[in-house]
């Protein structure tokens, strides 16, 4: 049917087009964008003109990344490095884009890449690539409950076929710990899920075994998401057994680059690691045995189109620091980092344009680019550590951050 843009209004005020349907009655997917702003401005009155700026083709977006869409929002987005980066694949020096409202951090992350480039660059390895769902699963009794235990371990290489068949990069590599509680069943489905992060694949790959699963046994799915997976919640669990990629990066920092660039001592920063980092956050029973982790995180994936939620679980992790005959030693540890390099949000116009800037895009790129999110984690981390040890921080911030 051909409307106006006039008369979709009306009807969207009537209550006979509702606001999602817009898209049925507009030759493009931007153009059904444009009306629902409008409808929403009259509506609220208020104006959307900086929303309204966009450069993106809403087709692709609005069928697969958001609903609802009326425009896009604008975060500034600066550079950092470059940072250099062996990780046993490559070496990697490279520019990084990061989007961010902090003043200051790009500043201290750039800092930190100075010094690592000081450094003769730092290392980082990829310990595990595994994205998990963990459903809920109701049985009659704690009998049945540990019954169903013994049949999921049992019959795995059936599962696993059931539930692989419904992608061609995805691999179930073993469904573990599988937890009880009471008769509760919550079974930690364990996937490879190649350069994609993974989470549509492995809950669509999951839901196929749950089918399997349900038809050979007595058994009720309360969910298929138990909250044991554990997918955009600090836990444990996540912490202890990891999630999406587990990477560790590591520098070496020579005594005079520790003393000239970050303007403190390798024992300052070993104390105020040790004092902040390891005794505060376990007085805070914080799961973050670290300074800001989520901020590198935050910003890298803002500007590479990675999913945003999974930002609380790339902020776990523990940082190290020691003295090594004078020069610093310093780590840190992301047990639990959710990302792409394909799907998602790493389609949108300006994600492509950030992974290509990392050379970083599509198939075979998603340990470059864990690890560049690594690296920077390290330098950023390294960076704000010696300003506390230095006493920087709050003149940092008074200068750059406001
Ligand atoms: C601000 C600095 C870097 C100054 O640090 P500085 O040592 O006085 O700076 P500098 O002028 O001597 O330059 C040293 C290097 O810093 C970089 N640099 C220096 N200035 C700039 C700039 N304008 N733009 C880009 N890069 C800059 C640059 O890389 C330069 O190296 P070079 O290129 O010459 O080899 C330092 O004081 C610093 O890093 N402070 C820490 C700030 C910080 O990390 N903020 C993060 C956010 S805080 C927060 O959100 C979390 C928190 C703190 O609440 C968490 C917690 O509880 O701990
Ligand atoms: N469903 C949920 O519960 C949740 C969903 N999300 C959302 O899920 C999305 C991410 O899910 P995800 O599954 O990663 O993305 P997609 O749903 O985009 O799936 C990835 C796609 O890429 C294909 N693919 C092509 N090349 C590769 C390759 N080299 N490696 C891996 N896959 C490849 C896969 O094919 P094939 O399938 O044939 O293997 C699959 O079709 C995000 O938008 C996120 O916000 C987030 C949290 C929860």
């Amino acid at each position: 049917m051909d409307l106006t843009q006039d008369e979709i209004i009306e009807k969207l005020d009537s209550g006979e087009i509702r606001i999602f349907e817009i898209e049925k009655y507009t030759k493009t997917a931007n153009e059904a964008a444009d009306i629902r702003r409008k409808y929403i401005e009259i509506k609220t009155g208020t104006q959307l003109k900086h929303i309204s700026k966009y450069s993106i083709d809403m087709t692709d977006t609005a069928k697969k990344n958001i609903e609802n869409p009326i425009g896009t929002i604008q975060i500034p987005v600066g550079v950092v490095g470059p940072i250099v980066i062996d990780n046993n694949e490559e070496n990697i020096e490279t520019y990084v884009p990061m989007a961010t409202t902090e003043g200051a951090l790009l500043a201290s992350v750039n800092r930190g890449c100075s010094v690592i480039r000081r450094s003769n660059g730092c290392n980082v390895s990829i310990l595990s690539n595994q994205m998990t769902r963990a459903p809920v699963l109701k049985t009659k009794s704690v009998h049945d409950a540990n019954k169903l235990k013994k049949w999921i371990e049992d019959n795995f290489d059936k599962i696993k076929e059931v539930a692989q068949s419904t992608t061609n990069h995805g691999k179930l590599l073993k469904i573990d710990p599988i937890a009880i509680v009471g008769r509760f069943v919550y079974p930690r489905f364990v996937y490879e899920t190649g350069d994609s992060m993974g989470m549509n694949m492995v809950t669509i790959a999951t839901q196929k075994a749950l089918d399997l699963i349900e038809k050979e046994n007595n058994i009720h799915i309360i969910a298929l998401s138990g909250n044991f997976c554990v997918d955009k919640k600090a836990s444990a669990v996540n912490l202890i057994e990891g999630r999406g990629k587990s990477v560790v990066a590591e520098v070496i920092v020579p005594k005079e680059v520790v003393e000239r660039v970050l303007k403190t001592t390798t024992d300052a920063i070993v104390e105020v690691n040790y004092a902040k980092n390891l005794v505060g956050s376990a007085i805070a029973g914080s799961y973050g045995y670290n300074a800001h982790y989520a901020n590198m995180v935050a910003a890298i994936f803002l500007a590479t189109g990675q999913d945003p939620a999974h930002v609380v679980e790339g902020s776990l992790g523990i940082t190290s620091a020691e003295n090594d005959n004078g020069d610093l030693y310093f780590s840190v540890t992301l047990p639990d980092l959710p990302v792409a390099t394909v799907g998602g949000g790493t389609r949108l116009e300006t994600a492509v344009e950030s992974l290509n800037l990392l050379n970083a895009k599509g198939s075979n790129k998603v340990n470059r680019y864990a690890s560049i999110v690594a690296g920077i984690v390290l330098a950023g981390e390294l960076s704000l550590v010696g300003a506390l040890a230095a006493g920087h921080l709050a003149r940092a911030h008074e200068e750059l951050g406001r």
